[in-house]
């Protein structure tokens, strides 16, 4: 029945203050603020409804997205809203656009690479949104490896195809291309421009220039409201005052002038970026989470006590491949907060001309974009099995939800590489330490390598790993044991390269635990924190020790051939997280609600608020256009005659 909460025998079981959880989760109550009114606004508003979208076709659909990102565009103006509200506002409407490249991607590289002079005349055009950008590096042939991109920019002193670029296809009217500069005949490598690609009179493509879309990509709407594109440059010219000269100049006469900070300062945004893609990935998974979550204690399905059947949450396996995920949710938002303190202090450091955290900014921001996109991938799928059928329905919110999250895997850097980057970071810390110098920041356990090399788990019981010290020195433990284990196997190899290569997957190993170290090491500093709120710490510190628990049961491989525990401890590991599970079962439906999703940006009928599912399951079904006709399109042309000619062979 519509009003009845069918959920609130769960609410009610719940031991925390569920607002109180809902200001942890936004970060601050002033966050909170932003984000219930911006997706309040969003949801009470008939021009942002996205119930449909499966039933457009691709233009219909890019063109649907356009209007919602003008209208958005004209709200964020009328209300004046900040720029705080607007990206939350953008973030509710919940549809990929070329907004998320000119805000995400295209301003941030101006911001970081322009000059004064540049921003002076770029920005202002940006912000207003006069000029519309995106970020044109990948090509063809290449976008892992950024140093072999064949786009050139030759200067001449008297006067050059990109594939993906989001934002591109067809509405960009400029793109920050990245090409080799070259000038008076030397190669200088990949420097970021910005090139005008369309007139701001028409819309037309600028001579030289021939842009289109991609096509059509995986998944019935997701990805496709986004128009990524191919453009192919056939030499056109622009002014040398479009290379982005903050870190290096080309002067009139042709000289390049490289000031002294590293090259590597160009792939500045995509640090940025992929800082951001980990906090997205607490927002995504968390967003499947509360589906299934919700779902699952709806759903009831044999068990039954009184003629009642059980709720499929309260079934062990169920609550195994469930609370780790919510487990996750929580843990992906904790790293992804201090990720974002660890990119605003690189951000001084280097304001300063300081680039000694450069290189750890770099490494935990590609670890952590490479396990956390993956693991919220594999979890979002995961959520749509723990729905049964109704989770591969698209009114469950779960398909395209999946569709438009998994290229989180690839963009941005795809994940093995990304992971390859904080292995090299890894051997290099190891063969420092040879050296003596002190490993600092998130490597700084392997200054007590020595101890590390010998320690023994103390683990007697299973309430023993409850105890954060020990759980975080086994994190240390077999993090720091793979790393040298590899940094051993390296150095048998004459060729370091080639040994590299040799060894790669067991050094993604490697980097997947250092930074499922940081994830859980960051979650218990949280806790070391001040947490306000009635039952919110305790409710927080089940948690961190299921995704730990979880963590470590999922790699026992790893845990037991570095002898960092014993079969015995993992069992004991066991047996803590079943009753981990046990402890978090009542506080389930209240630990997803203090999201504070709306059903809206939800579209889930699956994980509605009221968990008033199967009415709106099948009114649902009734509203898609194929039922608006009893007898199928096709029945004269294909089924009636086949019937008649059956019936006729049946009476020969
Ligand atoms: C709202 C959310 C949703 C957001 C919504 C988003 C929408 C979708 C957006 C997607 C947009 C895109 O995909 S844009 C395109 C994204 N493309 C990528 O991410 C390309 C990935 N590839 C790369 O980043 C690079 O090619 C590498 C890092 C793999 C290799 O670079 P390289 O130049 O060959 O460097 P390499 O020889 O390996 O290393 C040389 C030295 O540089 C260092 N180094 C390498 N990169 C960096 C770096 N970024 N910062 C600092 N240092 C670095 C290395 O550690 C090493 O240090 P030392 O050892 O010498 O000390
Ligand atoms: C939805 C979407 C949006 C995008 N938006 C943009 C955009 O706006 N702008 C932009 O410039 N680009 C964009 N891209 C492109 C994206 O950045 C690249 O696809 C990404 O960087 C991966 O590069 P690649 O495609 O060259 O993959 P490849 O590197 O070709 O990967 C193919 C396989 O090779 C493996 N591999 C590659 N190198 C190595 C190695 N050294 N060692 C071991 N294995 C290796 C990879 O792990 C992978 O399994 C987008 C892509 C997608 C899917």
């Amino acid at each position: 029945m519509e009003g009845v909460d069918h959920l609130a025998h769960e609410r009610n079981r719940s031991q925390f203050d569920v607002n109180d959880m809902k200001i942890v989760w936004a970060g601050s109550r002033e966050a909170f603020e932003v984000s219930d009114r911006m997706s309040r606004l969003v949801a009470n508003d008939p021009a942002f409804r996205k119930d449909n979208r499966v039933h457009l076709t691709r233009k219909e659909l890019f063109k649907n997205t356009l209007r919602k990102a003008a209208y958005a565009w004209k709200k964020i103006i009328e209300l004046k809203l900040s720029e705080e509200e607007a990206g939350r506002l953008r973030f509710f409407v919940d549809e990929p656009a070329y907004t998320d490249l000119h805000w995400g991607m295209f301003v941030p590289f101006l911001k970081g690479q322009g000059t004064e002079e540049q921003l002076q005349k770029w920005l202002p055009l940006a912000y207003k949104m006069q000029i519309i950008g995106c970020y044109a590096q990948t090509e063809l042939g290449h976008g892992s490896n950024v140093q072999w991109l064949e786009t050139t920019a030759t200067f001449d002193p008297k006067t050059d195809e990109f594939w993906w670029p989001g934002g591109l296809g067809k509405v960009s009217t400029h793109a920050v291309v990245f090409a080799r500069l070259i000038t008076n005949g030397r190669d200088y490598g990949v420097h970021g421009f910005i090139v005008q690609i369309r007139s701001l009179d028409d819309h037309s493509v600028l001579p030289g220039i021939t842009i289109g879309d991609i096509g059509v990509k995986f998944g019935n709407g997701a990805y496709n409201t986004m128009d990524n594109g191919v453009m192919h440059f056939d030499h056109i010219r622009i002014p040398r005052n479009q290379l982005l000269m903050r870190f290096s100049q080309v002067t009139r006469e042709g000289k390049y002038v490289q000031s002294d900070v590293p090259r590597q300062l160009v792939y500045g945004t995509m640090v940025y970026v992929r800082k951001t893609i980990v906090i997205d990935a607490s927002n995504a998974l968390s967003r499947a989470v509360c589906i299934a979550t919700r779902y699952s204690a709806v759903r009831r399905q044999f068990g039954s006590q009184d003629g009642v059947e059980t709720q499929v949450i309260n079934y062990k396996t169920q609550q195994s491949r469930l609370f780790p995920l919510l487990a996750s949710a929580y843990a992906f938002r904790f790293v992804g907060e201090w990720l974002q303190w660890l990119y605003t202090d690189v951000t001084q450091r280097l304001a300063a001309n300081d680039f000694s955290t450069l290189p750890e900014a770099h490494a935990c921001t590609a670890g952590l974009k490479s396990i956390t996109t993956a693991a919220t991938a594999d979890g979002i799928e995961e959520c749509r099995k723990l729905c049964g059928g109704h989770g591969y329905l698209c009114s469950s919110g779960l398909p395209e939800l999946f569709a438009v999250y998994v290229p989180a895997c690839t963009y941005e850097g795809d994940n093995v590489v990304l992971l390859l980057q904080v292995a090299r970071f890894l051997v290099k810390t190891v063969s420092q330490l040879v050296s003596g110098k002190k490993p600092v920041g998130t490597t700084a356990y392997m200054g007590r390598l020595q101890h590390l090399m010998e320690s023994t788990c103390k683990v007697q019981k299973a309430e023993d790993w409850l105890n954060p010290s020990i759980v975080l020195e086994a994190f240390e433990v077999r993090s720091a044991r793979m790393s040298v284990e590899c940094a051993k196997r390296l150095s048998q190899f004459t060729n370091q390269e080639e040994g590299f290569h040799e060894l790669s997957p067991s050094l993604v190993e490697a980097a997947v635990a250092h930074c499922q170290l940081i994830i859980v090491a960051k979650f218990i500093e949280k806790l070391q924190g001040d947490i306000p709120g009635n039952g919110v710490k305790d409710q927080l510190q089940k948690l961190c020790s299921i995704y730990a628990l979880f963590t470590l049961h999922k790699h026992l491989g790893d845990f037991l051939s570095t002898s960092t525990i014993t079969p015995k401890q993992a069992s004991l590991a066991d047996d803590q997280l079943r009753s981990l599970y046990a402890q978090v079962r009542p506080n389930a439906v209240a630990l997803v609600d203090a999201f504070n999703y709306t059903d809206h940006y939800l579209g889930s009928i699956l994980g509605r608020y009221d968990g008033n599912v199967y009415p709106n399951l099948y009114d649902e079904a009734w509203k898609d256009p194929m039922n608006d006709t009893a007898v199928p399109d096709g029945y004269h042309e294909y089924i009636k005659p086949l019937l008649k000619q059956q019936l006729r062979n049946s009476r020969l």
